[in-house]
């Protein structure tokens, strides 16, 4: 069994997309899940732009009325601008609390799409454990935000150019000084999205890369420790920390330097338009309040920074969904509608080509047992795999009892063909729910029945709470995982059973009580066996015997057995 490490991610050809909306799709996707909540956001947020940009024109009304003859009159203008402020801040508060439910709900949308497709693809998922937990967990919350984000963004935009609008409304004269320094301004942004956007890619890559190593090492830590190699393990997994850290520092970079470009040409702008509206006010041409109302509407024209934010977050969040839509580029698993007609579940290869093994046309009849053996790496957990469809091959067909494994519909393809594991995941809450784990679950008499067989009752039942206890208060010796795993899968016997060095770490008594049961206590059908011992071949009907990336025989063992590269195989094996 192979899983993809961190580092051959680039090996196999995973890459962001690149180019605008039109070409993410998934980013599309999750701008569409979010617009609802979003078009809330828009509308909170468009609100506040008209309440900040009205605010400006009230002061400088109430402003002339003060410094006029009649101020009893600005009194309801007072009001307006009490108001005004208090809609501010009720509807930022409003804006802050169905950004964080849109957030919210969208980042969990966004896990849950990602994570049902990786479980769809089956075993050769693009991505590494750690890596693709790192996405789920970080990139899904930056990419959540999106669609508000994207909301807020367009109401960021009305601040500015409702403050240019109005600033005409108010001066043509003062706005026209404001329009000669925008072409700077909006170069600025420019720069500032392209540059954080390529810096920010490359951090979180260099995020997932350390996260997927990370992993690896958890999961290597006793070889690790054998092996007296954590600090080099440590250097491995923290060799892309200085192109982390590179790709921090630019970001900080671009963000102060944009942030100081701005610092710098901001009050200038507004300085100029404050000459242009004090030398207007000086000619007679504009009041008091009018400069005032001039002067504010400059601030809110040059207000940028709110912008920036949002353009920063959807730079991040874009870079964000990029890294997901590539947990998503390998296709999910697609299923038929097919049932099996009757049948003793026959097993048959036509022009099979996956992993090692090419062209392979093979046909194991229904009922029989047919080990499969070969040299290490000669293909047998790759034959197991499509034939239990975990995986389809690179060319030709699998069939079982005649119908090709995609026509079958998936609850078909589950109920009749079961897989037990040299690893197996304890997937269950307890050990009982463990062995009941997946289609159509089984009663407590079918997984005693199905544990007793696969020789696990007997230490089942020695546990503090029987079936009933915890998996994490149940820690188990390989054997017993493997006893487990065993007892899962006979416990969903169907007419095709696939063992894949399932009995590996059984002692040989107990690996010939489970072949006997498997014989003898479970529903008739099919069993292909992946084994490395000669008395697992032995008792076989047929064995299938993988070598130089082809089937070189099916035969009884007995028959094989006077070959010497057919005996060398398990003198290998014993070694
Ligand atoms: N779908 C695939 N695509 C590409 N390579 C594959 C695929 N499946 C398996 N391989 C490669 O083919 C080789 C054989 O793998 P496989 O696990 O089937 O061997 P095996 O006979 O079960 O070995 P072992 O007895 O050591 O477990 C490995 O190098 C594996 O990485």
């Amino acid at each position: 069994m192979t899983r993809p490490r961190a580092d051959l991610l680039s090996a196999r050809g995973v890459r962001a997309p690149e180019g605008p909306l039109a070409q993410r799709p998934f980013l599309r996707e999750t701008v569409r899940y979010g617009a609802a909540p979003a078009a809330l956001v828009l509308l909170l947020t468009t609100a506040l732009a008209g309440a900040g940009l009205a605010l400006p024109w009230a002061l400088g009304r109430t402003l002339d009325l003060l410094l006029g003859d009649d101020r009893a009159a600005a009194g309801p203008w007072l009001a307006l601008c009490a108001a005004l402020t208090g809609a501010t801040i009720l509807l930022g508060a409003l804006d802050g609390l169905v950004t964080a439910v849109a957030n919210a709900r969208t980042t969990a949308w966004i896990r849950d799409r990602v994570l049902r497709h990786v479980l769809a693809t089956g075993p050769r998922a693009a991505l590494p454990e750690g890596d693709l937990v790192a996405r789920l967990v970080g990139n899904a919350a930056q990419a959540g935000p999106v669609p508000a984000t994207l909301a807020a963004t367009l109401a960021a935009v009305i601040t500015p150019v409702g403050g240019l609008v109005a600033l005409a409304l108010t001066d043509g004269w003062s706005a026209l000084a404001l329009l000669a320094g925008m072409p700077v301004l909006a170069l600025l942004l420019k720069v500032f999205v392209r540059a954080s956007g390529d810096a920010g890619a490359a951090y979180l890559r260099a995020q997932g890369e350390i996260a997927g190593r990370l992993t690896e090492a958890v999961e290597g830590a006793r070889t690790i420790a054998a092996a007296d190699a954590a600090e080099r393990d440590a250097a491995r997994i923290l060799a892309p920390l200085p192109e982390l850290s590179r790709q921090g520092y630019r970001m900080w970079r671009v963000t102060g330097r944009s942030t100081a470009q701005a610092a710098a040409l901001l009050p200038l702008l507004q300085l100029a338009v404050l000459a242009v509206a004090g030398l207007r006010l000086a000619d007679g041409a504009l009041s008091v309040g009018g400069m005032l109302a001039a002067w504010r509407y400059a601030v809110l024209a040059t207000g940028t920074g709110a912008l920036v934010g949002q353009l920063n977050a959807l730079v991040r969040g874009r870079a964000a969904t990029d890294r997901l839509a590539e947990a998503l580029a390998p296709p999910a698993m697609t299923y038929g509608t097919r049932q099996l007609p009757e049948g003793a579940g026959a097993l048959e290869f036509r022009s099979m080509s996956t992993g090692p093994l090419r062209q392979v046309d093979l046909y194991v009849p229904g009922g029989a047992v047919a080990a499969v053996v070969g040299r290490s790496g000669s293909g047998k957990t790759a034959l197991a795999a499509v034939a239990g469809r975990l995986a389809d091959p690179d060319r030709g067909t699998v069939l079982v009892d005649g119908v090709p494994l995609p026509e079958l519909s998936r609850d078909a393809l589950r109920r009749e063909v079961g897989h037990a594991f040299a690893r197996p995941a304890l997937l269950g809450a307890t050990v009982g729910g463990t062995i009941a784990f997946g289609v159509g679950e089984p009663g407590p008499d079918e997984v005693r029945a199905a544990a007793r067989a696969a020789c696990a009752d007997e230490f089942v039942r020695r546990l503090p709470l029987g079936y009933d206890t915890p998996c994490a208060e149940a820690p188990m010796s390989g054997g017993e995982a493997q006893r487990l795993g065993l007892a899962r899968a006979f416990a969903h016997c169907g007419r095709l059973l696939i063992l894949d060095d399932a009995t590996s770490s059984l002692d040989s008594a107990t690996e010939l009580k489970v072949s006997r049961a498997l014989l003898d206590e479970l529903t008739p059908g099919t069993r292909l066996i992946v084994a490395h011992r000669v008395t697992t071949a032995a008792r076989a009907d047929l064995v299938v015997w993988l070598d130089g990336g082809g089937v070189r025989a099916l035969a009884p063992h007995a028959e094989l057995w006077r070959l010497p590269e057919y005996r060398a195989v398990f003198a290998e094996e014993a070694a």
